[in-house]
């Protein structure tokens, strides 16, 4: 069955979910469209839409399945222009935007229209962004949440499903609150956390320049995520402010505990305070792909001599193992420092540690 798809929004979610809706059902048509003529023209020529839309009203006049891309509040703003527009009877509308609640109380307002609007999050990504970042397996496993509005059937869910179905993501079905509560508490407040540390540290690194280099480490993966798109992460702290603002004072009673702990030496407590922390940690889900966990990472412990990381990589490629990603960590003259190296699954992360140990280098993951 050939599908007609309205693409709006041609950045990295939009131009992943193009690539893995073509994988499950290639005969799909995607129409795109952005405010970014760059983007489309870009979207294009990697052969990520089969065509270019001069206009939004172009896009979604003869499209079964309208898929909305981009930053929340332009989404909201989508939508409304959407009510105003001619669109094919009984017409799926979706989205993929972090956060629910006002995005569907806006889709709501389209059944009147004879079209369904389902909300959307595929619960994987990452800190880049733009269609030329876009990945066809970046659900994979992940989980896709979807919120329906008031009304729509079960068949126009299975239908959303269906051309979604190259994704190979779970999909659950949420309430748009509790969606906003648990991607909050995951996703939007560690966000805030990344951020704060990362202005924690710079305002420090004023005094001395030695304290944002000493930063290279450790810090530089826990701080990943404060490199992301600031439009995005403004519009999902402006449309999740209900569900943020308490956990914001949750996090302040954690911290007056531990500034409690350290005032009086109760080392009992702080002792508890990290085992506690790393026995609910080490108990985290690692199998499944969560919001914050996109990556299958290994880290390699390697001598500091050259030749070494293309001895790594020829093991690795004799046993036909793309790596994605790969980085040197704490690599100081003479000192043995380690290799990061990312993979795309499970599966290659579990041989490549296999392959690497029977060549007498220690591996180990950390999920
Ligand atoms: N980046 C991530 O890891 C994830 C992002 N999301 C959600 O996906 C959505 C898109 O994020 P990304 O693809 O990462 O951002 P992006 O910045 O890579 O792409 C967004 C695209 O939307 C376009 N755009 C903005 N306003 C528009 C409008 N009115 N009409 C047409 N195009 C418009 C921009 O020009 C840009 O090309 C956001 O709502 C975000 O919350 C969801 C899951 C993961
Ligand atoms: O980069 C990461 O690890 C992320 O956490 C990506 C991400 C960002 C926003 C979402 O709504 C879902 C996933």
């Amino acid at each position: 069955m050939s599908k007609q798809i309205a693409l709006i929004g041609l950045g990295l979610i939009g131009g992943s979910l193009a690539l893995a809706i073509k994988s499950g059902l290639p005969k799909a048509q995607i129409k795109g469209f952005d405010i970014d003529q760059n983007s489309v023209k870009l979207a294009s020529t990697l052969q990520i839409i089969d065509e270019q839309a001069e206009s939004l009203e172009d896009a979604v006049r003869d499209a079964d399945i309208i898929i909305l891309a981009a930053p929340v509040e332009s989404t909201i703003k989508l939508i409304q222009q959407l009510e105003t527009l001619p669109l094919q009877a009984g017409a799926i509308v979706t989205d993929v935007g972090s956060t629910k609640e006002t995005v569907v109380v806006a889709g709501n307002k389209l059944q009147s229209k004879g079209v369904f609007f389902i909300g959307g999050h595929p619960m994987a990504g990452s800190h880049k962004t733009g269609v030329e970042a876009s990945i066809e397996r970046l659900f994979e496993n992940a989980y896709y949440v979807l919120t329906p509005a008031e009304g729509v059937p079960d068949n126009k869910l299975i239908q959303l499903q269906n051309v979604l179905k190259g994704t190979k993501a779970k999909f659950i079905q949420l309430e748009p609150a509790s969606h906003d509560r648990f991607a909050g508490l995951i996703s939007h407040f560690p966000h805030i956390v990344a951020s704060a540390l990362v202005h924690h540290v710079a305002k420090a690194g004023d005094e001395d320049p030695l304290i944002t280099q000493l930063a290279a480490g450790g810090f530089r993966d826990i701080t990943r995520i404060a490199s992301a798109s600031p439009t995005m992460w403004r519009d999902i702290l402006m449309h999740n402010k209900e569900q943020l603002l308490p956990m914001i004072q949750e996090w302040n009673a954690i911290m007056k505990n531990v500034e409690d702990m350290l005032h009086t030496d109760d080392d009992e407590a702080i002792y508890a305070f990290f085992a506690d922390a790393k026995d609910v940690r080490d108990n985290l889900p690692s199998k499944k792909k969560g919001a914050m966990l996109p990556f299958y990472d290994l880290y390699v412990d390697i001598p500091d001599h050259p030749g070494v990381i293309s001895d790594v990589t020829a093991i690795l490629a004799k046993a036909s193992i793309s790596i994605t990603n790969i980085r040197i960590i704490e690599a100081r003259e003479g000192i043995m420092g380690a290799l990061r190296l990312s993979f795309r699954s499970e599966e290659d992360l579990t041989v490549a540690k296999q392959q690497l140990e029977e060549h007498a280098y220690e591996a180990y993951d950390v999920q």
